[in-house]
């Protein structure tokens, strides 16, 4: 369960304005968050990730404070240490496909299966600039679960992945967030990409 309450400003073009957020993802759960550009759904993401500070707020995450402003409790990212998926997909531009799964874990049988699951078996040894851009994505929604995480942030992650693999790696995707048991939180524009996936839906108004 992450239970989050935040309020942070945002710099916009015309001034600022409040990003305010109040939700409560149950574990287990695949929710698709939503709402017009600018509203700020990458910034949550990156609020829940500990790589962008609100002002005031809590974040609870099962047993554990992860943001408590009022008792200046502010946990650093990488005590945090959710899957992320970067919206500009942010790979290591000197490692290797099968390097980035590596960085994070060794458990060849788990590494294995993401390659198949992202159909990058044949493409171990490459690095991102030789990869499509449909290639990269996959790649680095592959890296966001080399640590089996439980807490899942994915910024537009199918945005350039063509229909047909999308389909079969949502599918895919959908056994393994079981499995994992893990809560996922899933940032699309798509109004029907994520139809069978998701089973909650959070509005980011402007
Ligand atoms: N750390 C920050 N502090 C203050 N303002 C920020 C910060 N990060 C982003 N912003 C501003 O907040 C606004 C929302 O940005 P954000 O990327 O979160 O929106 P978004 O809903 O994800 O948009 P899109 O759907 O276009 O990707 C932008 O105007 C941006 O300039």
């Amino acid at each position: 369960m992450i239970d989050i309450d935040i309020q942070k400003s945002l710099t916009v073009y015309h001034g600022k304005k409040t990003l305010q957020v109040r939700h409560r993802f149950e574990t287990g759960t695949i929710t698709k968050i939503f709402g017009p550009s600018g509203a700020g759904k990458t910034t949550l993401l990156k609020v829940i990730a500990g790589l962008a500070q609100p002002e005031k707020g809590r974040i609870v995450a099962g047993d554990d404070i992860w943001l408590d402003t009022e008792n200046r409790i502010n946990l650093l990212p990488q005590k945090r240490m959710p899957g992320f998926v970067f919206q500009d997909f942010a790979l290591f531009p000197n490692m290797t496909v099968l390097q980035h799964l590596q960085y994070a874990t060794n458990d060849v049988a788990w590494i294995n299966r993401l390659l198949k699951l992202g159909r990058l078996e044949t493409l171990n040894d490459h690095k991102p600039q030789h990869l499509s851009g449909g290639q990269q994505q996959r790649l680095a929604v592959l890296r966001a679960l080399t640590t089996k995480p439980k807490l899942i942030l994915m910024d537009e992650p199918f945005s350039a992945i063509d229909p047909d693999l999308k389909t079969a790696l949502i599918a895919d995707l959908k056994v393994v967030f079981n499995e994992l048991k893990a809560t996922v939180l899933i940032v699309s524009h798509n109004p029907s990409e994520l139809e069978g996936l998701v089973n909650g839906e959070l509005l980011i108004k402007e």
